[in-house]
Order: structure tokens, then C-alpha cells, then sequence
């Protein structure tokens, strides 16, 4: 009771003793200029213990069992062991004929801060004379200095500890931006642990993924072991205890419990842990899945604050190693499913021309120049784009198609460029453009000849200047996309015709890749038809036919207008409707255009009469299709393997009707 109203007065200055209010008016004023302990005792503690009415002194603290001095006025002498410990034990002061030892308070919170991690015991031991130290004044007074004295040295600490917080937070920050820039399992584990030694000050750290299938902790990084894996049973040592209980826990060799650690490690890693820390590691969803663990802390023990900037650096690493473990997931799957797609976008055939085409468009692949392919409807233009794109650096980003003869102009600019909400009636969002969803990938403009000119001269000045602007926007959008054109179109007629712009047939034709029909590609007929058998007959889940001599030959002599897509179609019908183990020509129901060169081959006379025949045969079977889709044109272009613009104009070739409104 006494102590407190003594202090109460003392730091209220209350108090009428001129010589309390002087040591109270001192130790204020030092706290006010010196931040750390040692400054703040070197200013302070000579003039106090002159006050207090003696040369010498000092402040004692025990660490690990034995008493050492924080500073010390006047020559260094013995000190009074017995008498400190008494003190300490009784918490009162305690004198002896040469000396007075007054032990500090242990405050445990300093206005609304509690005070964590100063536990150890300190005391005041001033050397004055035998009528001093039996003074009740005098022992008043020392008992009112050793409790300010505990205040402002705890204030000090907890300043300190403030301030390396703040640091240790920013470095806890800064290396967690770091650590998401990893994309090597290895590399990363090794920079946690790093990053855990510098902040904390320790000489290793290590994490422990928990297997918990097997039971087993794996520590990584784990140096010095021959092949770096590092495992222990999970319930072993004090990493053991923070797995089992959740909590964080630390251990220092000269005062806790040696069983405690599982030597075992240490006798692996030949290494001998002193002192160690130990903090759970969560995932996102709070899973635990390991244990992150500092060891030999350099500067005394590990303390409380250092399990709390472990336990801030685990929460950072274990984001940083799940969210790596997710992104090579995702680079995983996304290169699965690129290579599934590459693997359906090879051209096949082994005719000379194909491979021509090939090899040109693996050299060409790996630039970034514009491609146009030229080439029949149905001879693979679009296989032949994809094949570029997925043999590029861009084989990554997106493939988009886009069908320039399916829209009419102002749709056309709109898939193109996109369009901002509002732009037209029907704009009740803005929708980005193709150009923009291929931005990083490759941009495939089929039929790029029955682009209207007003689109084609909008097409030109987006690959010039590599910006769109959306239908109703003024925003410039930058696109990072390779174009790779297509048209079955004469395209250096209609330029004459001036029915194509002369600078965007330069800008499309850097290099021009020619698909044959596959009419001229041979034998590459029955290796595509076998390619489409098995194709469409694993899909069925049926057995795969062969083909009878007579079928192969009406194959080979068959004039294919619809080239490859032709073909796929007439094999699709075939393994459907022909459930034989041998396709006969009968099967096939192919009609009967055969080519001239392959007629002349075998024997067959191209005449005036069989073109009729054809003529007439393809005019019935268009009918047909689209009598079966109700009239429906996309249907029935689709059901016949063609666009619906290349329907009309087949039709038209043929002298059939089209109705107007449809034909565009
Ligand atoms: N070399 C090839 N290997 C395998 N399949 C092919 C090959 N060429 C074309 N095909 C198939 O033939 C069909 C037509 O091919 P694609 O669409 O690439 O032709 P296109 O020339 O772009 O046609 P269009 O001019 O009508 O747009 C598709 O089903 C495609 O998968």
C-alpha cells in the first residue's frame, strides 16, 4: 500500500518530498529523450543513485541462471548474489552492512498495452552505507525509483518491440510480393526459410509439409541431407506438439524441458538445435498442412514476439506455396488441354503438296508475319490455321474463327471490334470484339473475300495500327493478335474488279500457303478416310471396317467438290448406316462425279451427259436437304457440309432459286 501511494504521488508530483519528485522529474525527462535501454540507463541511473545518496550501482537482470549486470556506476565489484536472490524471492528490499538491493516489479501491462516477453527477474543494488540502507525514508524512496525505474525500461521495450514489428512487418510483406514471383517448388521453399533466418535472426528455418496419409513430416529445405528429403514421424519432437495442438511453441536448451526435441534430426541434418520456434502453417481454407520451424536464435532466446513474426511469415508462405501448387495445377491442365487441341488441328496427308504446305507452315509458325491461305471450300484452311497457331509461341492464347461471309457489314463490325452498350437498338451491354478475345493468340478471318469494303477498309486499319475502337466507343484498345486469312476466292481478279482493296490483299499476303483439292491429292483420299473411320468409329464404339477394292476405287474417282469435308461427311454416314465389316461401293453413295484425271486413269470417258448427271444429281440432293430441314438454309448447309453463303452460291452455280432476302 505504502509503495503505491508513494509512487502515485512520486508521478503525479504530488508528493512533498522535493528529493521523490526530483527522481520522478528525472526518469520522465530521460524517457522522453532515449529510446533504448542502454542509453537510457547510462543517462539516468549515475544521477539516481547520487539522489538516492551513492556513487555506485547498478541494474542486475538473470539470464539463464545467472546474474549480469545491464549498467553499472563506479568500479565493477562481486556482486551480492545471495542478498539479489533474496530480494527477488521476497520481492521487497533487502540491505546488507554494504548494500541495499531493491528488486523491480514486473509490470504486466503499461496503461492499456499488456507487456509481452519481459519475464526476467531485475533488481536495483545500490552500495551505501549501513545507516542508509536502514533508513525507512531512504528504503521508501528506492522502492518508489525501482518501480518507475520498472515502468519506463518496460515503456522502452514495448517501444522498441512496436518499432521492430513495424519492421519486421515490412519485411514480411516485401518478401511475400517476392515469393509469388517464384515458379520453382525448390526455389520458393528455399526463400521462405531464408527470409525466416534474416528476419528472425536465427541460423536455420525449415518448413514440414504434413503427409498425412503416411504420417509424416517432410522438411524442406533440408540442408546438409544427401538428396535433400528430410522426413519424421508427425507426432515426434516439438514440431510433433504444434501439429498435435495447433499451437505455436517455443523451446530454449538452458531453461525447458530436453526431451522435448527429437534429436533424431539433428543427428541427420548434423546440426545441434539450441533453441528453436515452432508455428502451425494453414491453408486458405484453414487445413492445417505443416509446421514452420526457426532454429538457433543468434541474439539470446527465441521469445514469444518471434513465434508471432513466424506465425506471420507461415500465414504468407503458406499462400505462396499453395497458390504455386495452383498455378502449375492450371499450367498443367492448360497445357493438357492445348496439347488434346493441337493434337486434332495436324494435317493430314502425304502428298507431295500437303507436305510442301507443311513444311512451309512449320517456318512460317514460329514469325509473326500475316498468312493467307488459299484453297477450294472443304480442302482444310481452317486445320491449316489452327496448325499455325498451335505450332506458335502464341500456342497459349486463344485460336478465334471468324466467318466473314456468315454477317452482313454492320454485324460484321461489331463481332469484329465490339461494340459499347448503346451503340444500337439491340446494344444493351458492350461485348468486347474478336480482335480483343484473340488478343495473344491468332485471329482466323475465313472467307475474307466476301468481306463487304466497308469492313475491309476497317480491317486495314486495325492491323495497321494494332488498336481497336469498339461500334459507339472512342476508347483505343490495344490487340496483340496474329492474323491468318483464308478465301476460295480469286482474290487478284477482284482486286482488279476493284471488288477487293488492293493495300489489305498486301497487308493479309506476306506469305500464301495453296491447299490443293482433294481431288489431286491421290491416295491422301483413303488415308483421310481411314483416318475418318477410326475417328468416328471409336466415337460410335463400333468395330472399324475395311473398305472393299471397288469402294476404294469409287474413292479415289470421285470428283469431291466438297473436298475433305465431303469426304468426312460421306465416312460419317458409312460408319453410322453400314454396320458391315466390309464398306462395298454401294455403301459409300457417292452419286457420280468422278475427276477427269483419275477417270482417264481408269478407264472412265468424261462425258457431257455426266456432268448433266451430276449437275442434276446435286441439285436433287440440295433439294432434298433442305425439303429434310423444313426449309431451314443454315440447316441444310450445315447437314451438307457447307457455309451457308458458299449454299447459295452453290445454288446459284446450278441455276437454282434463292430467295433475295436470304442471299447474303
Ligand atoms: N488435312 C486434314 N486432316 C484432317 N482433317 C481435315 C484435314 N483437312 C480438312 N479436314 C477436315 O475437313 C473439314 C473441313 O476442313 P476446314 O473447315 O478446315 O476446311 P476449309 O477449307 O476451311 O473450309 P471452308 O472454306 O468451307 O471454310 C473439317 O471437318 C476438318 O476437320
Amino acid at each position: 500500500m505504502m509503495r503505491e501511494s508513494k509512487v502515485t504521488n512520486l508521478v503525479s508530483g504530488n508528493d512533498s518530498d522535493p528529493t521523490a519528485v526530483r527522481i520522478a522529474l528525472k526518469i520522465a525527462k530521460r524517457l522522453v529523450q532515449e529510446s533504448s535501454k542502454e542509453g537510457f540507463l547510462q543517462q539516468t541511473l549515475p544521477d539516481l543513485l547520487n539522489t538516492l545518496g551513492s556513487q555506485f550501482g547498478g541494474l542486475v537482470s538473470q539470464r539463464n541462471g545467472t546474474w549480469d549486470c545491464d549498467y553499472w556506476v563506479g568500479p565493477q565489484q562481486p556482486l551480492p548474489v545471495g542478498l539479489i536472490g533474496e530480494a527477488i524471492d521476497q520481492s521487497s528490499i533487502r540491505t546488507s552492512s554494504q548494500w541495499c538491493v531493491a528488486p523491480l516489479p514486473i509490470h504486466s501491462r503499461i496503461g492499456s498495452i499488456p507487456i509481452e516477453g519481459v519475464r526476467t527477474a531485475s533488481a536495483l543494488v545500490i552500495e551505501m552505507t549501513d545507516s542508509q540502507g536502514h533508513d525507512p525514508h531512504n528504503e521508501e524512496l528506492i522502492q518508489a525509483t525501482t518501480s518507475l525505474l520498472a515502468g519506463a525500461l518496460q515503456r522502452i521495450h514495448i517501444q522498441q518491440q512496436q518499432g521492430r514489428r513495424i519492421e519486421q512487418l515490412a519485411a514480411v510483406l516485401s518478401a511475400a510480393a517476392e515469393w509469388q514471383q517464384l515458379d520453382d517448388d525448390e526455389a520458393l521453399l528455399h526463400k521462405i526459410a531464408d527470409t525466416a533466418t534474416a528476419i528472425l535472426k536465427c541460423e536455420r528455418a525449415s518448413i514440414f509439409l504434413w503427409d498425412r496419409r503416411r504420417r509424416m513430416l517432410i522438411g524442406r529445405p533440408a540442408l546438409g541431407i544427401e538428396g535433400g528429403v528430410l522426413e519424421v514421424d508427425d507426432d515426434a519432437g516439438v514440431v510433433g506438439e504444434v501439429l498435435a495442438t495447433g499451437e505455436w511453441k517455443v523451446w530454449n536448451g538452458g531453461s525447458d524441458d530436453e526431451s522435448r526435441v527429437n534429436r533424431k534430426v539433428d543427428e541427420k541434418l548434423e546440426f545441434q538445435t539450441r533453441s528453436l520456434v515452432a508455428v502451425p502453417m494453414s491453408s486458405g481454407r484453414g487445413d492445417l498442412i505443416g509446421v514452420f520451424e526457426a532454429i538457433n536464435a543468434k541474439d539470446d532466446d527465441f521469445e514469444h514476439e518471434d513465434a508471432v513474426v513466424l506465425a506471420d511469415l507461415a500465414k504468407h508462405a503458406a499462400v505462396a506455396i499453395e497458390s504455386l501448387r495452383t498455378r502449375k495445377r492450371l499450367t498443367a491442365d492448360r497445357d493438357r488441354l492445348v496439347d488434346d487441341a493441337a493434337a486434332t488441328a495436324s494435317l493430314i496427308g502425304e502428298h507431295s503438296s500437303v507436305e510442301n504446305v507443311r513444311k512451309q507452315a512449320a517456318k512460317v509458325a514460329r514469325t509473326e508475319l500475316s498468312v493467307l491461305v488459299l484453297g477450294k471450300n472443304g480442302t482444310g484452311k481452317e486445320v491449316l490455321a489452327r496448325m499455325i497457331h498451335y505450332q506458335s509461341d502464341r500456342r497459349n492464347g486463344p485460336f478465334i474463327a471468324v466467318n466473314c461471309a456468315a454477317l452482313v457489314e454492320t454485324l460484321l463490325e461489331s463481332e469484329l471490334f465490339g461494340h459499347e452498350k448503346g451503340a444500337f437498338t439491340d446494344a444493351n451491354q458492350s461485348r468486347s470484339g474478336k480482335f480483343e478475345l484473340a488478343s495473344g493468340g491468332t485471329l482466323f478471318l475465313d472467307e475474307v473475300g466476301d468481306m463487304s469494303p466497308g469492313g475491309q477498309a476497317k480491317l486495314l486499319r486495325v492491323l495497321e495500327d494494332k488498336v481497336v475502337v469498339r461500334v459507339g466507343g472512342s476508347k483505343t484498345i490495344p490487340v496483340d493478335v496474329r492474323v491468318i486469312a483464308a478465301t476460295n476466292q480469286p482474290l487478284e481478279s477482284m482486286i482488279a474488279e476493284k471488288r477487293f482493296r488492293e493495300d489489305l490483299f498486301f497487308r493479309l499476303n506476306v506469305v500464301s500457303l495453296t491447299l490443293p483439292p482433294l481431288a489431286e491429292r491421290g491416295n491422301d483420299v483413303l488415308l483421310l478416310a481411314n483416318h475418318f473411320t477410326e475417328q468416328f468409329c471409336y466415337q460410335i464404339g463400333r468395330q472399324v471396317p475395311q473398305y472393299s477394292e471397288s469402294a476404294k476405287d469409287a474413292l479415289l474417282t470421285h470428283a469431291w467438290p466438297g473436298n475433305i469435308r465431303e469426304l468426312r461427311n460421306t465416312i460419317e454416314r458409312v460408319c453410322y448406316l453400314c454396320s458391315e465389316d466390309v464398306v462395298g461401293v454401294e455403301d459409300l453413295m457417292l452419286g457420280g462425279t468422278t475427276t477427269g484425271s483419275t477417270a482417264a486413269v481408269t478407264g472412265h470417258i468424261k462425258s457431257p451427259a455426266l456432268t448433266e448427271a451430276t449437275k442434276e444429281f446435286q441439285v436433287e440432293h440440295i433439294q432434298r436437304a433442305i425439303a429434310s430441314c423444313g426449309g431451314n438454309m443454315t440447316d441444310a448447309a450445315s447437314r451438307l457440309g457447307l457455309h451457308r453463303s458458299n449454299l447459295y452460291r452453290k445454288m446459284r452455280q446450278l441455276g437454282m432459286a434463292t430467295s433475295s432476302s436470304d442471299d447474303d
